[in-house]
């Protein structure tokens, strides 16, 4: 029966208010108990909760969050509710990243299901919110949950204010949320029973859940099984957050707030804090929300002076270990430096207290960053499958200098989702799986700047957000080791055990394919991956064997490796879309050989219609070829020509094209490096002044500021005895202007390396990957240096010189 309720004075407007105002976790749970009860509806009817709650609670103020939410629901793209309306899905971890993708799940349709080993939200730590966030949250109607959500020009909330604003909307569209609950691993399909988790307590009706999402938000510790994370870490640099007691004072209110004041950009006030209170950081920043939040980057040598880290280590782990941390001393020293930042003006700083009712103040080595392989797979057992993703800081975790945690995590949160919608509509895995790896080569590129600014059309369709996403970047046979179909035993196990033995497989299997495809070409005698290609006959012979553009292969002269090569490279990047990853006159390095040979492999395997389009443009001509061809088994049979006019193939221009900033001589893939918008040569990036070769990041530069077209750049060492250097004007111009302007060229020159990477991961070649941990982690460097000084150009906070040093 349909209950109407609409007198002022229904207990249930009473208890709607308590929860819309609860303002901590337990009460939230609470009064949303209660108000089920007042309304007579069950809270476990997930899918109709929402319905029957706004049906039956005609409060006027519901009513504005009702058209809220109501408007959200109403994406065509949630299909009123229906998409994923047979899924099941488990979030670990209520974190904002969780809890925000368990609201998209939910308006999906589908059954969700948040656990949470934490039992109160306590963390006072205030996170920086891009505009889209804000709006975000504002249509989910953060503003009536939390009246001084971004108020005025604020652009900051506390981690536990935002857990409280998603939890509630979280509850009111249907989503279970479980605290004190910790996830312990997945248990897998037996007999009736499809995937569960194991918990604690195991005795918890979450036990019971069976769910075929798996969604895992637990932060940037937690490594789900089965997925790789890799850790970058950069130059030390310790970071220290304080919270202290806001007591909403007059006074207080009109204490500026430090959106990020760098060492750079006031030298003088770093001084002084100094010479006064003997503390040394790099950066500040004050945020007045729930508490006094203050995070700054602290130089090790004044903590030590300070006698807040008791002894000296090298490793970061040892240096910040609890045991060799005076506490107290920490306290005074994040207590003497807001007070010295805010001038004295909040002259009664008292700790706010954390989770373990102890002072709010945190040290930590905020430069080692963790970032997952892939961002989902799928495994199946007993011919159930589960899809698996990640969100938040377990994907990705921020750099925190940047301010990126929260933005990129719910961007992550949108794009699970919109996975999990096409998982729903029987989308095939690997299809998914592809699409998904595809759009999170972007993630870490993502800026407010190359983000769409059209927030009120953002949703989870990622062409909404991202300015330009390519959904096929990534092809369903470069993810297929994402789909575990293993019966006994997880991915990340069998990829432990049988790494090595799976390399050398991989080697031998590739020198196979070459020597079958070869046979029979005179000077062709393939052995190795180095010096049986030298002629680049080799390359010439797999070319003609498959047809790919007609050679007069007796007429190559064998030690005109320069033209053989050039020829082989150029026809190889047009027919088969593969940039060459070396110099046809350079030495061959095995590994860059290796990528090679698997990436046109691989375009070989393909179905022809799945190669490079120019494919199409063979001609009659081939048909004589094929006629000469060696006799080959029937898949691996040359495609048929279709019929018209190849394209000369001028083997005058090297390589793909592109030339180094510094000696004007062409690039290849592999040792193409990128700063400041220029491309160079790994090896031609010295300092000007003293000729040693510098990392990205780890190095300075200077333009010549009376040249309007900023032609010169000097690059140089980071610092010689605390000075900056200062350096002649190199004299390079550009060749190509487009080069000059062109600040999007780190991100392509990322996502193409990926590419690379990701070719390279599959042949599980250990070689391979560590030469490409190594360039993922210049990648990173890369793109971090990038935003580093466009922040610099934008007068935005900066992190410590420090940091980006690998
Ligand atoms: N100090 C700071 O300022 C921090 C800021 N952040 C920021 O918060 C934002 C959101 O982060 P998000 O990705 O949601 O991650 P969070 O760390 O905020 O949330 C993850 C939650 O999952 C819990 N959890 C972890 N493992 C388990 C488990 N096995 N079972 C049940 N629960 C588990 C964590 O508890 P527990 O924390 O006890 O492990 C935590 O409460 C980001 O912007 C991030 O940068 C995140 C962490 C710290």
């Amino acid at each position: 029966m349909t209950q109407t309720i609409q007198s002022p004075v229904n207990p249930s407007h009473a208890v709607f208010e308590l929860f819309v105002q609860a303002q901590t976790c337990q009460d939230v749970k609470q009064h949303f108990a209660e108000l089920c009860r007042k309304l007579h509806v069950d809270p476990k009817n997930s899918r109709s909760l929402y319905s029957t709650i706004k049906e039956r609670l005609n409060f006027w103020k519901a009513k504005a969050l009702w058209a809220k939410l109501d408007k959200r629901a109403s994406q065509e793209l949630y299909q009123q509710g229906t998409a994923c309306i047979n899924n099941k899905c488990l979030v670990l971890g209520a974190g904002p990243c969780g809890l925000r993708t368990a609201i998209e799940l939910a308006l999906l349709g589908a059954q969700v299901v948040v656990l949470e080993k934490r039992e109160k939200f306590s963390r006072n730590n205030v996170l920086h919110l891009w505009p889209f966030t804000i709006y975000d949250l504002r249509e989910l109607g953060a503003k009536m949950f939390y009246g001084k959500f971004c108020s005025g020009s604020l652009d900051h909330i506390s981690i536990r204010q935002l857990q409280l604003i998603l939890l509630k909307v979280c509850l009111l569209l249907g989503v279970e949320v479980h605290t004190a609950v910790e996830f312990q691993g997945l248990k897998e399909p037996s007999g009736e029973n499809g995937w569960r988790a194991k918990i604690e307590p195991p005795s918890h009706p979450a036990a019971a859940f069976q769910f075929d999402v798996f969604i895992s938000a637990g932060g940037g510790r937690f490594v789900p099984d089965g997925f790789q994370h890799k850790e970058l870490r950069g130059k030390l640099a310790i970071g220290i957050t304080a919270n202290f007691i806001n007591g909403n004072t007059t006074a207080e209110a009109q204490v500026p707030e430090i959106s990020g004041v760098a060492r750079i950009f006031n030298q003088k006030f770093f001084q002084q804090l100094l010479s006064q209170t003997a503390i040394d950081l790099e950066n500040i920043v004050y945020y007045r929300d729930d508490t006094h939040y203050f995070v700054m980057t602290a130089k090790k040598k004044s903590l030590l002076e300070r006698g807040v880290i008791l002894q000296d280590f090298n490793d970061a782990d040892q240096l910040l270990a609890p045991g060799n941390v005076d506490h107290v001393a920490l306290c005074l020293y994040a207590h003497d430096a807001a007070y010295f930042s805010t001038g004295g003006q909040l002259p009664d700083l008292q700790f706010a207290q954390n989770h373990a009712r102890k002072p709010d103040v945190a040290m930590f080595d905020f430069t080692c960053m963790h970032r997952s392989e892939n961002a989902s797979l799928v495994r199946e057992r007993r011919g159930k499958k589960l899809l698996i993703a990640l969100v938040g800081d377990c994907l990705v975790e921020p750099f925190w200098p940047l301010g990126t945690g929260i933005a990129r995590g719910f961007l992550a949160a949108f794009d699970a989702a919109w996975m999990v919608r096409s998982w729903g509509m029987g989308v095939p895995h690997l299809k998914l799986l592809a699409e998904r790896e595809s759009i999170y080569q972007l993630l870490s590129q993502t800026t407010t700047d190359n983000t769409s600014k059209v927030y009120s059309k953002y949703s989870i369709d990622p062409k909404t957000r991202y300015q330009s996403v390519n959904l096929s970047s990534i092809q369903t046979h470069q993810v297929q080791h994402l789909y575990d179909a293993d019966k006994s035993r997880p991915t990340s196990t069998r990829q432990k055990e049988s790494g090595s033995r799976k390399s050398v497989s991989g080697y031998e299997e590739l020198l196979k394919w070459c020597q079958k495809h070869t046979t029979g070409h005179k000077n062709v005698k393939i052995n190795d991956f180095t010096q049986s290609w030298r002629s680049g006959l080799a390359l010439c012979a797999l070319i003609h064997h498959f047809q790919l553009h007609p050679i007069d292969i007796s007429s190559l002269d064998e030690s005109d490796s320069v033209h053989n090569n050039q020829l082989a490279f150029k026809i190889l990047q047009k027919e088969l879309g593969i940039p060459p990853v070396m110099s046809p006159s350079g030495q061959i390095d095995k590994l860059s050989m290796v990528l090679y040979l698997t990436q046109i492999k691989d375009a070989l395997s393909l179905p022809p219609k799945g190669r490079h389009l120019s494919l199409l443009h063979f001609n009659e001509q081939s048909n004589t070829h094929h006629a000469s061809m060696p006799l080959v088994s029937p898949e691996d049979r040359p495609v048929p020509p279709p019929a018209s006019v190849p394209e000369p193939i001028e083997t005058g221009i090297e390589g793909n094209g592109e030339l180094c900033y510094f000696c004007g001589q062409t690039m290849y893939v592999v040792e193409r490096i990128s700063a400041e918008a220029k491309f160079f040569h790994r090896s031609c990036f010295t300092c000007h002044h003293c000729g040693i070769t510098l990392r990205l990041g780890g190095y300075t530069f200077d333009k010549n500021t009376g040249d309007e077209d900023l032609r010169f750049l000097r690059f140089g060492c980071l610092r010689v005895d605390g000075q900056n250097r200062s350096f002649k004007v190199r004299n390079v111009t550009f060749r190509d202007k487009k080069m000059l302007t062109s600040r999007v060229r780190p991100v392509f020159t990322l996502a193409d390396s990926m590419d690379a990477l990701r070719a390279a991961l599959a042949l599980s070649i250990v070689q391979a990957l560590s030469a490409c941990l190594f360039l993922q982690e210049e990648l990173l460097l890369l793109a971090e240096d990038h935003r580093r000084r466009t922040r610099l150009r934008t007068g935005e906070v900066l992190p410590p010189t420090g940091l980006a040093c690998p």
